[in-house]
């Protein structure tokens, strides 16, 4: 199965790694900026994205979406308010899609395997999501993930051609559990973020996890998820992953808003993507459309509107006492 990435940034680049592990294929990247294409097969390097990482030879970057029509399955890693934007350009028929961004789209709010059918609509979807630091997946350290789709056969070739003995895809047919999960911990990752940034302490990080992890799980279920899959490795293993390191660009934002920086001011300039900042209001407004009440995630729309940190915090804890099942 001959693999293409649609997406150079840290994470496209990654999974061009474990596709270049996972098989002898050749891979072919589609890197929007040409000096990513250029220093990647000049150099085997994407000083931009993914700096440090020596990369497979068999990988071949490219700035022509047109030639991973010659694929066999596209992985895409275009970050989520561009995906489909990205697939309208590169009109790939009925090749397989496996999307591995994590976001809801503004506007729609539609997650990114709804975009991939409203755009591609002869396209298989897959969602490939989990706990994974692009840095250490190019390294080769162990990690897992979810690998969802509703073709059984399909989802049984694309694991295979994918896993390696430090790349472990675990096999599920529930596609929009896998992406909720994924979409909605890069909101709570924010939150997380918050909580260091504003010293707040360790106890109320392990409680903003598992109290957004209720919060994940009734959103997660009012849009069809299953809760198994919302407590498995794109969700609640992603969640603590990301909220327990400054490695993750979403847990770090957070720590700028709790120091009471503007968001405007720590999201200027950057070339890398905090997912959560574009999510955090489209999940609140999906939330409300489905009657689901989202305290942290409401909580983080504020702080990127502007408001005072210490507020927003007196509010959250002034909250009405209730049930913990609820
Ligand atoms: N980095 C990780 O560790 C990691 C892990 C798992 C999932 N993800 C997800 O992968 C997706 C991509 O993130 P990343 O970390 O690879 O990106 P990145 O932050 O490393 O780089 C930014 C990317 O955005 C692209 N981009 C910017 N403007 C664009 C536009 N107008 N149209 C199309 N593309 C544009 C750039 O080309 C680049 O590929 C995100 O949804 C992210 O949540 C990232
Ligand atoms: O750096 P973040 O916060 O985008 O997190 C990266 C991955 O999603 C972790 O699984």
């Amino acid at each position: 199965m001959r693999i293409g990435v649609i997406g150079g940034g840290a994470w496209g680049t990654a999974l061009a790694q474990v596709a270049a592990r996972g098989g002898a294929e050749p891979v072919t990247l589609w890197a929007r900026e040409l000096e990513v294409v250029a220093s990647i097969n000049a150099e085997r390097v994407n000083h931009a994205f993914l700096p440090r990482v020596e990369l497979a030879q068999s990988i071949r970057a490219t700035g022509e979406l047109s030639e991973l029509r010659a694929c066999d399955a596209l992985l895409v890693v275009a970050p989520a308010q561009h995906v489909r934007s990205v697939l309208t350009q590169a009109a790939v028929g009925s090749t397989p899609l496996v999307l591995c961004a994590k976001g809801i789209e503004a506007g729609s709010k539609m997650l990114v395997g709804e975009v991939a059918r409203a755009v591609c609509g002869q396209a298989p979807v897959a969602v490939l999501s989990g706990p994974t630091f692009a840095h250490e997946v190019a390294a080769g350290l162990p990690t897992a993930v979810t690998l969802a789709c509703e073709d059984a056969g399909l989802r049984a070739r694309l694991g295979a051609r994918l896993a390696s003995r430090s790349f472990r895809p675990y096999a599920s047919d529930d596609v929009a559990g896998a992406e909720i999960g994924g979409a909605v911990k890069n909101v709570l990752a924010v939150a997380c973020g918050v909580v260091e940034g504003a010293g707040l302490g360790q106890n109320a990080r392990a409680a903003l996890i598992a109290r957004g992890f209720a919060e994940m799980t009734r959103f997660g279920r009012a849009r069809g998820a299953r809760a198994e899959t919302l407590a498995g490795l794109s969700g609640l293993g992603d969640l603590v992953l990301t909220c327990s390191s400054t490695s993750s660009r979403n847990f770090s934002l957070g720590v700028g808003l709790g120091q009471g920086r503007a968001a405007a001011e720590l999201l200027a300039d950057r070339r890398t993507v905090a997912e959560g900042a574009f999510t955090a209001p489209v999940l609140a407004e999906a939330a409300r459309d489905a009657g689901v009440e989202m305290p942290v995630t409401d909580a983080v729309v504020r702080l990127l509107e502007g408001a005072e940190p210490g507020a927003v915090i007196a509010d959250l804890l002034a909250r009405p006492l209730r049930d913990e099942g609820h």
